[in-house]
């Protein structure tokens, strides 16, 4: 049986002071414990050693993410991160994928691909986003869209253990807008991505996979989306910024 997962993106939000007070923020709250959630926090690359050690001090119920990464070791790629400089300050996850990667900084399947791969040899668990624009979906080809994406993004990956990769569906169109999907539009395309998976990497493995719903997901409406039978969690924007919101949302999780 799958759990769920609770991942907070920071996106471009919180200097090293804000973010450390929004961990310990989140700590506090969640002081009771999370159940079998996977709590995960995605702050800004240089906030990420600042919550580290919250998380430490802290003993904090919750993992750190990456929101980015580079998928070479090292050398001269100015502004780049390579996974083992990630895994230097303690993340586990890192977010690949992104919709604002791809349309601001021309991040290609080909680059998602190539990204989960590195981070996997690193242990470092990708959360892989994929969705469409809102030109897609009104034509009605959403779900073949995503799929094709997911195809591309995941060729050639070991999922022996599926645990380890998590895909987040966020239609483009509800990101940030207010405008969310439906629980049924979520699941409509997170059961086709369960079952992409199933074709390419057999049954067992796509049942192993986490898939998560972004995309304006708030308090008052993730509840929904978890209902669904192929929507495991939750990536969250805007309402991951406060701490007793997103605390509100892996209670709901729970
Ligand atoms: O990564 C998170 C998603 O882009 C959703 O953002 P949002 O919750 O602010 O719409």
């Amino acid at each position: 049986m799958r759990n769920h997962v609770m991942a907070g993106n920071w996106k471009m939000n919180k200097t090293f002071s804000e973010a450390v007070e929004l961990a310990s923020g989140l700590a506090a709250e969640l002081k009771g414990g999370v159940g079998d959630v996977d709590v995960i926090v995605a702050p800004p690359a240089v906030d990420l050693k600042g919550v580290a050690e919250v998380i430490e001090q802290e003993q904090a119920p919750f993992a750190l993410s990456a929101q980015n990464v580079y998928f070479e070791e090292s050398g001269a790629y100015t502004g780049e991160t390579s996974p083992s400089m990630l895994e230097s300050v303690g993340a586990t996850y890192c977010i690949i994928g992104h919709s604002e990667r791809r349309g601001y900084f021309g991040e290609t399947d080909e680059d998602v691909n190539k990204k989960a791969k590195k981070l996997m040899e690193h242990g470092i668990v990708p959360i892989s986003c994929c969705g469409e624009s809102l030109e897609v979906r009104e034509a009605g080809k959403h779900v073949e869209f995503v799929c094709d994406q997911v195809r591309r993004d995941t060729e050639g990956l070991d999922l022996s253990d599926p645990s380890k990769y998590i895909i987040a569906y966020e239609p483009i169109w509800a990101i940030g807008t207010g405008k969310t999907a439906t629980a049924d539009d979520a699941e409509e395309v997170c059961g086709a991505i369960r079952r992409t998976l199933a074709e390419v990497f057999g049954q067992e493995t796509a049942d192993g996979v986490r898939i998560l719903y972004g995309g304006s997901a708030k308090p008052g409406n993730v509840g929904g989306f978890l209902e669904k039978d192929d929507v495991d969690g939750a990536l969250v924007g805007g309402a991951s910024l406060k701490a007793d919101s997103f605390a509100e949302m892996v209670r709901a999780a729970m």
